[in-house]
């Protein structure tokens, strides 16, 4: 588990984290959202040690990153896939990592096979594509075998089979008990891989839920009805308060109705439903809502005169 507390960091004027309180739990995939600058590295780094927090404190396994004698057996983590010296190969990169943390040579072996990169190990780092840094970063998080698996966009640079692959890897992992906080700009591969999301913008909390709870709450979710009476039909939804849309003719789009109540007025009137479907909207739309007056590209817009 990561336990956040009020955590916050100022560069200068810039508040990049904003009282930052949230837990992020063990067996399942934790997704870390936000628009851009909404400070979710600056929040990676402080968890991992690399930037001191202006206030508020971090807790990993319930100890700070400095108290943790050998933090890759607690917590393993890819922020920046350019790691390690462009002359040394694959192996003898992580060897080194290893060795610092005490952790055996056959551990070495067993994360370059499990990423893909037993055949390149003794390459240099320096002639590997964007995608095969990705995995050696994935194969340094893995060395330690850590309960706790942090990840800064892990897709970037991977080809569709990567994709699929490092997405069933942070399901086993998470199934297998531990924690795995990841953060990626690409909400269709959320949808996909996430139980638990964690949203902010501008360096504050906007959203701390099961992703099902996240799409739900979205004013997106709606009702599409089809029938030949929509005229009839439409005068009666608004009448009890929903928010109807013609789509075509035959066809309204209706918020703040559930399938029932749709169903239930347009019997009572007894209008023809040839057609009754309940539309759930996509993370992406459900995310756009949530972050839209969060966009950090907002703070540069003019601002109204005589203010
Ligand atoms: N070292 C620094 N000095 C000054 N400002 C910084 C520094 N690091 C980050 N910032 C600012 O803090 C804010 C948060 O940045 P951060 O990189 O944490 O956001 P992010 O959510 O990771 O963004 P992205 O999705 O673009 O990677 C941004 O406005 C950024 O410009």
């Amino acid at each position: 588990m990561i336990v956040l507390a009020d955590l916050t960091k100022r560069y200068g004027e810039k508040t990049a984290v904003d009282h930052l309180s949230f837990q992020i739990q063990p067996g399942v995939v934790t997704g870390f959202l936000g628009p851009n600058g909404a400070g979710k590295s600056s929040t990676m780094r402080m968890i991992l040690g690399l930037d001191r927090p202006t206030a508020g404190t971090v807790e990993i396994a319930g100890r700070p990153y400095r108290d943790i004698a050998y933090p890759l057996r607690t917590i393993g983590a890819l922020l920046d896939p350019r790691t390690g010296h462009p002359g040394q190969s694959a192996r003898s990169h992580l060897l080194g990592m290893a060795r610092s943390n005490r952790l055996p040579s056959s551990r070495v072996d067993h994360v370059l096979g499990a990423v893909g990169l037993a055949e390149v190990a003794r390459k240099r780092i320096g002639s590997f594509s964007l995608g095969m840094g990705q995995r050696l970063g994935i194969a340094s998080a893995l060395l330690g075998d850590p309960q706790i698996v942090m990840l800064d966009e892990p897709v970037n640079g991977l080809d569709p089979d990567g994709v699929v692959w490092i997405r069933k890897l942070m399901r086993s992992l998470a199934a297998e008990g531990r924690t795995v906080f990841v953060s990626s700009h690409l909400m269709s591969e959320m949808q996909e891989t996430a139980d638990h999301l964690i949203v902010i913008g501008r360096g504050a909390l906007i959203a701390d839920a099961p992703i099902d709870q996240v799409i739900a709450q979205s004013t997106r979710n709606s009702v599409k009805v089809r029938s030949p009476q929509t005229a009839s039909l439409r005068e009666a939804l608004e009448r009890a308060g929903m928010t109807v849309t013609t789509l075509e003719d035959s066809e309204l789009q209706v918020t703040a109705g559930n399938l029932d109540q749709v169903g239930a007025i347009a019997f009572s009137i007894g209008a023809q439903v040839d057609e009754l479907a309940f539309h759930r909207p996509s993370l992406e739309q459900a995310y756009l809502e949530l972050t839209a007056d969060s966009l950090e590209y907002d703070a540069i817009l003019p601002r109204p005169t005589g203010t």
